[in-house]
């Protein structure tokens, strides 16, 4: 086991996500074996609500959990942090897109990407949940040019958790038989996600569900619109499966991903699969030694491509929004 602490920051401590969020940090399901840190970050208003949280914290009598202070301060806050888990923000509510929140939420993450650029350790993974969570991990990093541009991730691990569900109730087996499955581009409507490569029972996906009409419609238009249905049904945005996909997603970065499994992170491009350069993008993903890396060379459907050009061009149009609105440079 290994005895020093990680230290964490999570914004929006106080919020939805964040209530179950921080008792899967503590209780070792993100980290595993590791003792923990949790730095909590909230607007004025809502610290007095955070310190119940991390009341609640402490009478968890966590093993893993050393320490839990409550900031409505971004410098303090990320002060010396290893992963920063950018939650804090407005959820969307009934009849809105997540890229109507644009505006209310992009000026949060580029003075929250500044104080982890001047203030987070030199090792800082940061992890945006706050929507539009690929524009906004654009905001943020724009803001922290001294942090290695990678270090910048959004969430599509929700995404990807939803298709695995999907999959798998339709072929009547556990989610984990499903293998090799991702999405990409886009945490919005026009995410794609891509089961072409990927098995369920180590029987190709096509093969084992023998429905393409159901693949490439409903299923598609189930996992890309779960988000909204979730609201519909609940009147309220996921919370308890967003912390959870999270969890999966910082853990496998840290650990790794399983051996011949993949997944999806968003990450900023490089310009893999023609995804312009700076777009944060889901992507299939390994990880290894504590770093992502994009499975290359994966053949993609007409089908595939057409709708991958869709969800980039959706993005850019975000790109393009922040960029009027002065939260990114032009050349990002
Ligand atoms: N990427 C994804 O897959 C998902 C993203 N989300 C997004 O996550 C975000 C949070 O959702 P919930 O926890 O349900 O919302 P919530 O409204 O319950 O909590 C948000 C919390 O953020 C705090 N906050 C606002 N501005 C802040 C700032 N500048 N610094 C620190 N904290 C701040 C609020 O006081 C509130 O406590 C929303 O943007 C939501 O749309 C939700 C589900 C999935
Ligand atoms: O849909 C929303 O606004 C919340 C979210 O991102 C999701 O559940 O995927």
């Amino acid at each position: 086991m290994s005895t020093s602490p990680v230290r964490i920051t999570v914004t929006g401590a106080a919020g939805n996500i964040g209530y179950s969020l921080l008792f899967r940090i503590a209780s070792g399901s993100m980290l595993g074996d590791t003792p923990v840190e949790l730095r909590l970050l909230e607007i004025p208003q809502a610290v007095k609500a955070a310190e119940g949280t991390a009341m609640e914290l402490a009478d968890g009598a966590f093993p893993l959990l050393r320490s839990v202070d409550v900031f409505d301060d971004a410098d303090a806050a990320f002060d010396g942090t290893s992963i920063a888990l950018l939650v804090g923000s407005m959820p969307r509510r009934d009849g809105m897109d997540r890229a109507d929140l644009l505006e209310a939420n992009g000026g949060i993450f580029a003075p929250q990407g500044r104080a982890i650029g001047e203030h987070a350790a030199d090792d800082v993974r940061v992890l945006v949940v706050g929507n539009p969570a690929n524009t906004n991990a654009a905001i943020a990093r724009a803001a922290a040019p001294d942090v290695p541009g990678e270090r910048f991730t959004a969430m599509m691990r929700l995404d990807h958790n939803r298709a695995i569900a999907q999959l798998a109730a339709k072929a009547g087996v556990g989610a984990g038989e499903v293998s090799r499955i991702h999405v990409w581009g886009n945490h919005s409507n026009t995410q794609v996600p891509d089961v072409d490569h990927g098995t369920i029972g180590g029987v190709p996906i096509r093969e084992r569900i023998a429905d393409d009409a159901w693949i490439d419609g409903e299923f598609t238009t189930t996992v890309a619109t779960r988000g909204a249905a979730v609201i519909a049904a609940r009147g309220a945005s996921s919370a308890a499966s967003a912390a959870s996909a999270a969890v999966d997603h910082v853990r496998d970065w840290v650990l790794g991903t399983p051996e011949g499994d993949w997944t999806t992170a968003a990450l900023p491009s490089e310009g893999h699969y023609g995804i312009p350069e700076g777009l944060v993008a889901g992507v299939p993903v390994i990880s290894r030694g504590g770093r992502w890396e994009v499975v290359q060379g994966l053949e993609l459907s007409e089908l595939t491509r057409t709708r991958l050009a869709a969800t980039v061009a959706d993005l850019e149009a975000e790109r393009d929004s922040v960029v009027r609105l002065g939260f990114v440079p032009s050349t990002s």
